[in-house]
């Protein structure tokens, strides 16, 4: 088959989601310059913004009607950037079709680069995944980060005593401690290290520094319970493993086997030897259940939009899948214009809303675990609904049992905190800007990319903990006295924990006391709960079908484990 058309049939079934870029190419028996194939295919999906615009602004698609979209992409791609052009015979159908178009196509792309704020190769900042420092998470459970530093200096490489200021990745050849977290190494983007003996024998985990913290704010102290709800393919779980020294046990639980059997493999290699792998849904535990009942601890990192994520080609892939659709929906109406737009749109606010409800769910899941203390919750997804606005839902929900966790031990030296504006208003609880100030305060986001983002990919976190019994009724919400951007040291131990639970719960409130009351009536009532779990049951098909239909989501969050799954393809 002509090599165009080849990839062009690769560039359908990626927006179909058949396949990942490297199966299809590399690990496609029926390609034989597997290497052109994998590169063609990369560049093409990198520059998909700057030249889908350049298809839409030309009209190319309804001037010659052979062509498909991902034909065309791929011959623009050649024509505009490749300065050997198209490698195609000039009397070539399809060839000649676009070369029809030449100067035009060529005008088209100048104004397309200036549109989008492409640079000057067309590329849009973000699209290259290689801009990213390359962070490594060093596996404490065998070897400490000074072990680590010094067998890189043996190495030849230059370790940097403070990371470059402004925040830039570091350059050639040259290292350093990240300033957050101080089991991370921060190397220069595309820096490969697979083939590091450290790397094979589980000592460096390629893991991006935003999936750190989690599990770095949950910090379960040494012999806890804890579960991953959501845990495949498991670079959190490992980082549990490692807090706890491979003490206590972590159950960790994915609906999906495959990304669970990465799970159990990825957890081998670091050496981790206190984790239960369950194949199941996390909504459906058994609470009750021995092991679980001890669980004080839960991370949960559901399936969301994936929209924060920058740092692999899979973003690129879901957002070519996504502009499939829509141009399927453009080209097959007479319409094709704001009304599809619109639909389309409307989609995209329903599947965030669906994602919401079903994290929501996850959280307050998380929230009936008899012993459960504290609880992360995290999203590598950009927008306030499945941040902010889950976050706010859940509070409404649960609060004053539970509370946000202050931002003195919720990662406080970090800068990038939630959106006030986003905070949604709870009747009584939430109503002035300064309460919104103090919510957005207590939780992380991460903004992807750079030079304006935080050099990694987009990321949001969020701590729940149970209000101790104790303290009630004196009871005030969490941010009330608290001053924003409090510091202390993110790594507490359980009595500062409890300690901390009592001192922000003083006052009373009317509206919290019966808050309060109202939340305990509810779960205590035994035929409120049996009508609720009948509503559950429902909710819990829904979620599961959205957990399917996320699959996006899925291969989003396998940046993790970004190398580790590579290999496994
Ligand atoms: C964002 S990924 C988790 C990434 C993982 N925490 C890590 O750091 O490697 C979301 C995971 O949730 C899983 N999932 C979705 N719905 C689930 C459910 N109801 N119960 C358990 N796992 C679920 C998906 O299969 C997917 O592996």
């Amino acid at each position: 088959m002509n090599f165009y058309k080849q990839a062009a049939d690769i560039l359908d079934r990626l927006g179909k989601k058949e396949g990942s870029i490297k199966g299809l190419t590399l690990g496609n028996a029926e390609v034989t310059d597997k290497k052109r194939m994998y590169a063609v295919i990369c560049e093409t999906l990198k520059h998909n913004t700057t030249l889908s615009l350049v298809l839409q602004e030309s009209k190319l698609l309804t001037l010659e009607k052979k062509l498909t979209r991902s034909l065309a992409l791929l011959l623009l791609h050649d024509l505009l950037l490749m300065s050997r052009g198209i490698q195609a015979s000039d009397a070539w159908p399809m060839k000649q079709a676009v070369m029809r178009h030449k100067a035009r196509l060529k005008a088209e792309f100048v104004r397309a680069k200036i549109k989008v704020g492409a640079k000057k190769d067309g590329l849009v900042e973000g699209e290259d995944e290689l801009l990213l420092p390359r962070y490594v998470r060093v596996n404490l459970l065998m070897k400490t980060p000074q072990q680590v530093i010094d067998a890189f200096i043996v190495d030849g490489w230059t370790f940097l005593p403070s990371p470059p200021s402004p925040p830039a990745p570091p350059p050639a050849n040259s290292f350093h401690l990240d300033e957050h977290l101080d089991f991370m190494l921060v190397f220069p983007p595309k820096s490969d290290l697979h083939l590091h003996p450290l790397y094979v024998s589980g000592v460096l985990i390629l893991q991006d520094k935003a999936s750190c913290f989690p599990a770095a704010i949950l910090a379960p102290p040494k012999n806890s319970y804890v579960v991953d709800g959501c845990a495949a393919p498991g670079n959190k779980t490992s980082q549990l493993a490692m807090g706890l020294g491979n003490t206590g046990k972590i159950i960790a639980c994915d609906l999906d086997l495959r990304r669970l059997n990465i799970l159990k493999r990825l957890t081998t290699k670091a050496g981790c030897t206190n984790i239960t792998a369950l194949n199941t849904s996390f909504l459906t535990l058994d609470t009750t259940e021995p092991d679980l009942s001890k669980v004080t601890h839960i991370l949960l990192d559901p399936s969301c939009s994936g929209s924060g994520i920058i740092n692999r080609l899979d973003h690129l892939v879901d957002a070519y899948a996504e502009e499939q659709e829509q141009a399927t929906i453009l080209e097959t109406t007479t319409t094709g214009g704001a009304a599809e737009r619109a639909a389309a749109e409307e989609k995209k606010k329903e599947r965030l809303l669906s994602l919401g409800e079903f994290q929501v769910e996850c959280v307050s899941k998380a929230m009936t675990f008899p012993n459960v203390r504290k609880i992360s919750y995290s999203t590598c997804s950009i927008y306030a609904e499945e941040n902010e606005h889950v976050v706010t839902t859940l509070l409404k929900k649960h609060w004053p049992t539970w509370k946000l966790t202050p931002r003195a031990k919720v990662l406080p030296t970090w800068h990038r905190r939630g959106y006030p504006s986003e905070v949604c208003d709870i009747p009584g609880l939430v109503s002035t800007d300064e309460d919104r100030a103090k919510i957005a305060d207590c939780v992380v986001r991460a903004v992807p990319g750079g030079p304006d983002g935080d050099l990694m990919n987009g990321f949001f976190v969020a701590c729940f903990e149970r209000v101790s019994k104790s303290s009630l009724p004196g009871l005030t919400p969490v941010w009330k006295g608290a001053s924003i951007g409090g510091r202390k040291r993110a790594h507490e131990d359980e009595e500062a924990d409890e300690a901390d639970g009592e001192t922000t719960t003083t006052t009373t409130t009317d509206t919290a006391a019966s808050a309060m009351a109202s939340t305990t009536t509810e779960s205590s009532s035994p035929a409120k709960k049996k009508k609720k779990n009948k509503k559950s049951k429902k909710k819990k098909k829904k979620s599961n079908a959205n957990s399917s239909e996320t699959s996006d989501v899925a291969g989003g969050e396998v940046e993790a484990s970004e190398d580790d799954n590579d290999d496994e393809e």
